[in-house]
Protein backbone atom coordinates (compact mmCIF):
# COMPACT_ATOMS: atom_id res chain seq x y z
CA UNK A 1 0.00 0.00 0.00
CA UNK A 2 1.33 3.62 -0.43
CA UNK A 3 1.30 6.31 1.85
CA UNK A 4 -0.72 9.69 0.45
CA UNK A 5 2.86 11.29 -0.51
CA UNK A 6 4.56 8.19 -1.86
CA UNK A 7 5.71 8.71 -5.30
CA UNK A 8 5.92 5.65 -6.93
CA UNK A 9 8.23 5.10 -10.00
CA UNK A 10 5.16 3.75 -11.40
CA UNK A 11 3.09 7.21 -11.51
CA UNK A 12 6.62 10.08 -11.12
CA UNK A 13 7.44 10.18 -14.16
CA UNK A 14 9.34 13.81 -15.18
CA UNK A 15 9.48 14.24 -19.34
CA UNK A 16 10.23 17.39 -21.15
CA UNK A 17 8.72 20.65 -20.25
CA UNK A 18 7.20 21.56 -23.25
CA UNK A 19 5.90 17.83 -23.76
CA UNK A 20 4.24 17.87 -20.12
CA UNK A 21 3.43 21.75 -20.74
CA UNK A 22 1.20 20.68 -23.75
CA UNK A 23 -0.46 18.17 -22.01
CA UNK A 24 -1.28 20.18 -19.02
CA UNK A 25 -2.23 23.00 -21.28
CA UNK A 26 -5.01 20.68 -23.65
CA UNK A 27 -8.62 21.06 -21.96
CA UNK A 28 -9.38 17.45 -20.66
CA UNK A 29 -12.17 16.23 -22.93
CA UNK A 30 -15.57 16.90 -22.07
CA UNK A 31 -16.54 13.47 -21.33
CA UNK A 32 -19.05 11.80 -18.01
CA UNK A 33 -15.60 11.01 -16.41
CA UNK A 34 -14.06 14.43 -16.54
CA UNK A 35 -17.29 16.08 -15.22
CA UNK A 36 -17.74 13.61 -12.09
CA UNK A 37 -14.09 14.45 -11.71
CA UNK A 38 -14.42 18.16 -11.83
CA UNK A 39 -17.49 17.35 -9.22
CA UNK A 40 -15.64 15.15 -7.14
CA UNK A 41 -12.67 18.06 -6.73
CA UNK A 42 -15.40 20.42 -5.93
CA UNK A 43 -16.38 18.00 -3.20
CA UNK A 44 -12.91 18.10 -2.47
CA UNK A 45 -12.50 21.60 -1.81
CA UNK A 46 -16.22 22.15 -0.14
CA UNK A 47 -14.92 19.20 2.57
CA UNK A 48 -11.59 21.46 2.91
CA UNK A 49 -13.85 24.28 3.78
CA UNK A 50 -16.03 22.32 6.42
CA UNK A 51 -12.23 21.19 7.58
CA UNK A 52 -10.76 24.13 9.08
CA UNK A 53 -14.36 25.46 10.17
CA UNK A 54 -15.04 22.10 12.73
CA UNK A 55 -13.80 20.43 15.98
CA UNK A 56 -15.14 17.34 15.52
CA UNK A 57 -14.84 14.94 18.88
CA UNK A 58 -11.69 12.28 19.56
CA UNK A 59 -14.66 9.81 18.31
CA UNK A 60 -16.02 11.76 14.76
CA UNK A 61 -12.49 12.21 14.09
CA UNK A 62 -11.33 8.36 13.97
CA UNK A 63 -14.93 7.84 12.36
CA UNK A 64 -13.75 10.39 9.83
CA UNK A 65 -10.07 9.08 9.30
CA UNK A 66 -11.38 5.45 8.85
CA UNK A 67 -13.67 7.12 6.12
CA UNK A 68 -10.64 8.68 4.86
CA UNK A 69 -8.75 6.01 4.39
CA UNK A 70 -11.52 3.90 2.67
CA UNK A 71 -11.38 6.96 0.44
CA UNK A 72 -8.00 7.54 -0.25
CA UNK A 73 -7.67 3.60 -1.10
CA UNK A 74 -9.67 3.85 -3.94
CA UNK A 75 -7.82 7.01 -5.57
CA UNK A 76 -4.71 5.37 -5.38
CA UNK A 77 -6.04 1.81 -7.29
CA UNK A 78 -6.88 4.58 -10.40
CA UNK A 79 -3.77 6.70 -9.68
CA UNK A 80 -2.05 6.64 -13.45
CA UNK A 81 1.16 8.79 -14.32
CA UNK A 82 1.23 12.94 -14.20
CA UNK A 83 1.30 13.17 -18.30
CA UNK A 84 -2.02 11.03 -18.28
CA UNK A 85 -3.91 12.70 -15.38
CA UNK A 86 -7.17 14.79 -15.42
CA UNK A 87 -5.89 17.05 -12.85
CA UNK A 88 -4.51 20.80 -13.07
CA UNK A 89 -5.60 20.14 -16.83
CA UNK A 90 -6.60 23.20 -19.15
CA UNK A 91 -5.99 26.37 -20.21
CA UNK A 92 -5.77 27.90 -16.90
CA UNK A 93 -5.24 25.02 -14.27
CA UNK A 94 -6.10 27.50 -11.70
CA UNK A 95 -9.50 27.28 -12.54
CA UNK A 96 -12.25 24.59 -11.56
CA UNK A 97 -9.52 21.78 -12.00
CA UNK A 98 -7.35 22.01 -9.19
CA UNK A 99 -7.50 22.58 -5.28
CA UNK A 100 -4.30 24.13 -4.66
CA UNK A 101 -5.64 27.61 -4.46
CA UNK A 102 -9.09 29.31 -4.77
CA UNK A 103 -10.26 28.83 -8.11
CA UNK A 104 -10.02 31.57 -10.55
CA UNK A 105 -12.26 33.05 -13.15
CA UNK A 106 -10.13 33.98 -16.34
CA UNK A 107 -12.16 36.96 -17.59
CA UNK A 108 -9.59 38.18 -20.39
CA UNK A 109 -5.75 37.19 -21.34
CA UNK A 110 -3.71 37.44 -24.40
CA UNK A 111 -0.01 38.33 -24.87
CA UNK A 112 -0.01 41.71 -22.85
CA UNK A 113 -2.78 41.16 -20.06
CA UNK A 114 -4.69 38.99 -18.03
CA UNK A 115 -7.60 39.73 -15.66
CA UNK A 116 -9.51 37.54 -13.59
CA UNK A 117 -11.45 37.38 -9.96
CA UNK A 118 -11.74 34.74 -7.60
CA UNK A 119 -13.83 34.45 -4.10
CA UNK A 120 -11.59 32.10 -1.89
CA UNK A 121 -12.86 30.15 1.38
CA UNK A 122 -11.40 29.72 4.35
CA UNK A 123 -8.80 27.02 4.29
CA UNK A 124 -7.01 29.52 2.13
CA UNK A 125 -7.26 31.77 5.42
CA UNK A 126 -4.23 32.85 7.49
CA UNK A 127 -6.11 33.73 10.37
CA UNK A 128 -8.79 36.57 11.47
CA UNK A 129 -10.21 36.52 8.16
CA UNK A 130 -7.44 37.32 6.38
CA UNK A 131 -5.84 35.50 3.33
CA UNK A 132 -3.20 33.74 3.91
CA UNK A 133 0.29 35.46 2.25
CA UNK A 134 1.33 32.08 0.16
CA UNK A 135 -1.57 32.01 -1.32
CA UNK A 136 -1.61 35.44 -2.61
CA UNK A 137 1.45 34.62 -4.03
CA UNK A 138 0.59 31.22 -5.62
CA UNK A 139 -2.81 32.97 -7.03
CA UNK A 140 0.31 35.65 -8.64
CA UNK A 141 2.41 33.13 -9.79
CA UNK A 142 -0.26 31.46 -11.80
CA UNK A 143 -2.03 34.54 -13.20
CA UNK A 144 1.99 35.98 -13.76
CA UNK A 145 2.78 32.13 -15.54
CA UNK A 146 -0.34 31.84 -17.52
CA UNK A 147 0.65 35.99 -19.21
CA UNK A 148 3.92 34.58 -19.92
CA UNK A 149 2.61 31.64 -21.65
CA UNK A 150 0.94 34.30 -23.58
CA UNK A 151 -1.40 33.19 -26.43
CA UNK A 152 0.83 30.24 -28.08
CA UNK A 153 0.78 28.46 -24.51
CA UNK A 154 4.45 28.98 -24.31
CA UNK A 155 6.24 26.37 -21.16
CA UNK A 156 7.76 29.04 -19.44
CA UNK A 157 8.76 29.25 -15.05
CA UNK A 158 9.30 31.94 -12.04
CA UNK A 159 12.54 32.84 -12.34
CA UNK A 160 11.88 35.28 -9.21
CA UNK A 161 8.46 36.81 -8.25
CA UNK A 162 8.16 39.66 -5.17
CA UNK A 163 4.59 40.14 -3.26
CA UNK A 164 4.72 43.31 -1.67
CA UNK A 165 1.12 43.25 1.17
CA UNK A 166 -0.23 46.31 0.81
CA UNK A 167 -3.87 45.82 3.16
CA UNK A 168 -5.28 42.61 4.38
CA UNK A 169 -6.61 40.36 1.72
CA UNK A 170 -10.11 39.59 3.04
CA UNK A 171 -11.81 35.98 2.51
CA UNK A 172 -15.11 35.35 1.21
CA UNK A 173 -15.10 38.63 -0.78
CA UNK A 174 -14.42 38.97 -4.74
CA UNK A 175 -10.82 39.45 -5.61
CA UNK A 176 -10.03 41.17 -8.71
CA UNK A 177 -6.74 40.16 -10.36
CA UNK A 178 -4.47 41.57 -12.92
CA UNK A 179 -1.11 41.34 -14.58
CA UNK A 180 0.67 43.31 -17.45
CA UNK A 181 4.00 42.08 -19.35
CA UNK A 182 5.93 45.18 -18.58
CA UNK A 183 9.22 44.42 -20.63
CA UNK A 184 10.04 40.99 -23.10
CA UNK A 185 14.22 40.37 -23.53
CA UNK A 186 14.50 37.40 -25.79
CA UNK A 187 13.11 34.28 -23.13
CA UNK A 188 12.65 37.03 -20.60
CA UNK A 189 9.02 38.71 -19.55
CA UNK A 190 8.99 40.92 -16.57
CA UNK A 191 5.89 40.87 -15.46
CA UNK A 192 3.84 43.32 -12.79
CA UNK A 193 0.29 42.34 -10.96
CA UNK A 194 -2.15 43.55 -8.78
CA UNK A 195 -4.59 42.12 -6.48
CA UNK A 196 -7.63 44.08 -5.52
CA UNK A 197 -10.48 43.97 -3.13
CA UNK A 198 -12.62 46.86 -4.79
CA UNK A 199 -10.81 49.91 -4.87
CA UNK A 200 -8.57 48.60 -2.27
CA UNK A 201 -5.06 47.81 -3.57
CA UNK A 202 -4.23 44.46 -1.59
CA UNK A 203 -1.02 43.40 -2.86
CA UNK A 204 1.25 43.80 -6.10
CA UNK A 205 4.17 41.79 -7.28
CA UNK A 206 6.99 42.00 -9.57
CA UNK A 207 8.19 38.81 -11.64
CA UNK A 208 10.24 37.29 -14.07
CA UNK A 209 9.78 34.59 -16.07
CA UNK A 210 11.94 32.29 -18.43
CA UNK A 211 10.62 30.42 -21.01
CA UNK A 212 12.06 27.12 -21.42
CA UNK A 213 14.50 25.48 -23.72
CA UNK A 214 13.53 22.92 -25.72
CA UNK A 215 15.31 19.31 -24.11
CA UNK A 216 14.61 20.95 -20.79
CA UNK A 217 13.05 18.80 -17.98
C1 LIG B 1 -1.22 22.39 -9.58
C2 LIG B 1 -2.19 23.45 -9.48
C3 LIG B 1 -2.26 24.31 -10.61
C4 LIG B 1 -1.60 25.63 -10.44
C5 LIG B 1 -0.46 25.81 -11.35
C6 LIG B 1 -0.82 25.81 -12.77
C7 LIG B 1 -1.51 27.07 -13.22
C8 LIG B 1 -1.71 27.15 -14.69
C9 LIG B 1 -1.23 28.38 -15.24
C10 LIG B 1 0.11 28.19 -15.76
C11 LIG B 1 1.06 29.04 -15.11
C12 LIG B 1 1.81 28.38 -14.04
C13 LIG B 1 3.07 29.07 -13.83
C14 LIG B 1 3.82 28.52 -12.69
C15 LIG B 1 5.25 28.67 -12.97
C16 LIG B 1 6.08 28.15 -11.86
O1 LIG B 1 5.75 28.28 -10.73
S1 LIG B 1 7.53 27.34 -12.29
C17 LIG B 1 8.13 26.77 -10.73
C18 LIG B 1 9.05 27.74 -10.07
N1 LIG B 1 10.21 28.00 -10.88
C19 LIG B 1 11.20 27.11 -11.02
O2 LIG B 1 11.19 26.02 -10.45
C20 LIG B 1 12.31 27.53 -11.92
C21 LIG B 1 13.62 26.86 -11.55
N2 LIG B 1 14.67 27.39 -12.42
C22 LIG B 1 14.85 26.85 -13.64
O3 LIG B 1 14.27 25.86 -14.03
C23 LIG B 1 15.86 27.54 -14.51
O4 LIG B 1 16.64 28.42 -13.72
C24 LIG B 1 15.17 28.34 -15.65
C25 LIG B 1 14.06 29.27 -15.11
C26 LIG B 1 14.54 27.36 -16.65
C27 LIG B 1 16.18 29.20 -16.36
O5 LIG B 1 17.29 28.40 -16.63
P1 LIG B 1 18.11 28.59 -17.99
O6 LIG B 1 17.22 28.26 -19.14
O7 LIG B 1 19.37 27.83 -17.86
O8 LIG B 1 18.29 30.14 -18.02
P2 LIG B 1 19.55 31.06 -17.71
O9 LIG B 1 20.29 31.11 -19.00
O10 LIG B 1 20.24 30.74 -16.45
O11 LIG B 1 18.77 32.43 -17.45
C28 LIG B 1 17.90 32.96 -18.45
C29 LIG B 1 17.94 34.45 -18.32
O12 LIG B 1 17.35 34.82 -17.06
C30 LIG B 1 18.29 35.63 -16.31
N3 LIG B 1 18.12 35.35 -14.90
C31 LIG B 1 18.20 34.14 -14.30
N4 LIG B 1 17.96 34.29 -12.98
C32 LIG B 1 17.72 35.61 -12.77
C33 LIG B 1 17.38 36.38 -11.63
N5 LIG B 1 17.22 35.84 -10.42
N6 LIG B 1 17.21 37.70 -11.79
C34 LIG B 1 17.34 38.29 -13.00
N7 LIG B 1 17.63 37.61 -14.12
C35 LIG B 1 17.83 36.29 -14.00
C36 LIG B 1 19.67 35.21 -16.83
O13 LIG B 1 20.62 36.23 -16.60
C37 LIG B 1 19.37 35.01 -18.30
O14 LIG B 1 19.30 36.26 -18.94
P3 LIG B 1 19.94 36.49 -20.42
O15 LIG B 1 21.40 36.16 -20.28
O16 LIG B 1 19.22 35.50 -21.32
O17 LIG B 1 19.66 37.93 -20.74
Amino acid sequence: MTTPHDTSAQTAQRIDAMEMTKHRRTPAPDTPQTRAYIRLLEEVSNFQHALVQANPTAEASDELIAKLASVRETLEQAAVPEAERLYARGELSGGEMQVLMPPLTVEHVDDHEFRAHTVAGEFAMGMNQAMHGGVVSVLFDTAMGRLAMGTEMLSARTVYLTTQYRNITPIGERLDLTATVDTVEGRKKFISGQLWHGDTLCAEADSLFVAVKPGQQ
